[in-house]
């Protein structure tokens, strides 16, 4: 099975025959140009069909215009099975992210027993709940990329650091008081979402996934790192 999830900063191209084992392409996301798709992409889409989602509505247009030039066949997910396995209140359903969504489905399939707080650190970042056999509600903050940028864009002296480099607890210099600032405000906001939701479902795994994932883990120590959380709802979503 072929995939394509289109992320605001990333988007995958994946192939699996099994869910489990997934080879992966991270492109940034942009127009896509088939032409310029490293080996052997071009002909793994050509086997088609392709399964395509995301949360970037122009890129995914493009996505499929260029797959449909190249003739290879488009699916998307069936809304229906999303909320057959995941049920929720979400208003309006549909504006529910592709991404939370899948991760949501993995969550639900692979631990259909078991309350779970997924936390998907992307672009932005979203925390949310599956418990009692339903998606219960979650959290979107700005991610780690863009809350630096926000400092940056904001204010005349503060400059557009990368999320690289040493995190202090006490900043002694601009770059290590931006550093530390943003990071220890999403990771105390996950902390902080992990002791309210409990209060809700005090059994709930802690799942991590997303871009800047490994940078929380030292935050979230029971947090168990699942990379391939995304595709792997995305693949089981794409089975029905
Ligand atoms: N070129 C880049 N531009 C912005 N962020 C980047 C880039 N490369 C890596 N990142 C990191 O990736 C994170 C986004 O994670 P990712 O899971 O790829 O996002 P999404 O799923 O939203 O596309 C950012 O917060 C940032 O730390
Ligand atoms: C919250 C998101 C921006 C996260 O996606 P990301 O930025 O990590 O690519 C995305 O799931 C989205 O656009 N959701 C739609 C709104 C919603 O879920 O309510
Ligand atoms: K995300």
């Amino acid at each position: 099975m072929i995939l394509i999830a289109i992320g605001n900063t990333h988007t995958l191209l994946a192939e699996s025959s099994d869910g489990k084992h997934f080879a992966t392409l991270r492109l940034p996301t942009a127009v896509p140009d088939l032409n310029l798709l490293p080996a052997p992409w071009p002909e793994k889409l050509r086997q088609g069909p392709v399964f395509l989602g995301g949360v970037v509505p122009h890129a995914a247009q493009a996505w499929a215009q260029a797959l449909g030039r190249w003739g290879i066949p488009m699916r998307e997910p069936d809304p229906a099975v999303f909320q057959r396995h995941v049920p929720h209140a979400y208003t309006p359903a549909a504006s529910l992210g592709f991404d939370r969504r899948c991760c949501l489905l993995a969550a639900a399939l692979d631990y259909p027993h078991q309350d779970s707080i997924v936390i998907d650190a992307g672009t932005a970042i979203t925390i949310d709940l599956y418990a009692q056999g339903r998606f219960q509600g979650g959290r979107i903050l700005p991610g780690l990329r863009m809350s630096l940028l926000a400092l940056a864009q904001g204010t005349a002296l503060l400059p557009d650091l990368s999320p690289e480099g040493d995190i202090p607890l006490l900043g002694n210099d601009t770059a290590a008081s931006i550093r530390s600032g943003v990071y220890h405000m999403l990771a105390s906001a996950l902390q902080g979402a992990i002791t309210q939701y409990r209060q809700r479902a005090p059994q709930a795994q802690i799942i991590l996934t997303g871009g800047d994932a490994h940078r929380f883990l030292s935050a979230l120590p029971s947090a168990q790192h699942l990379p391939q959380l995304l595709l792997r709802g995305f693949y089981l979503w794409a089975k029905g």
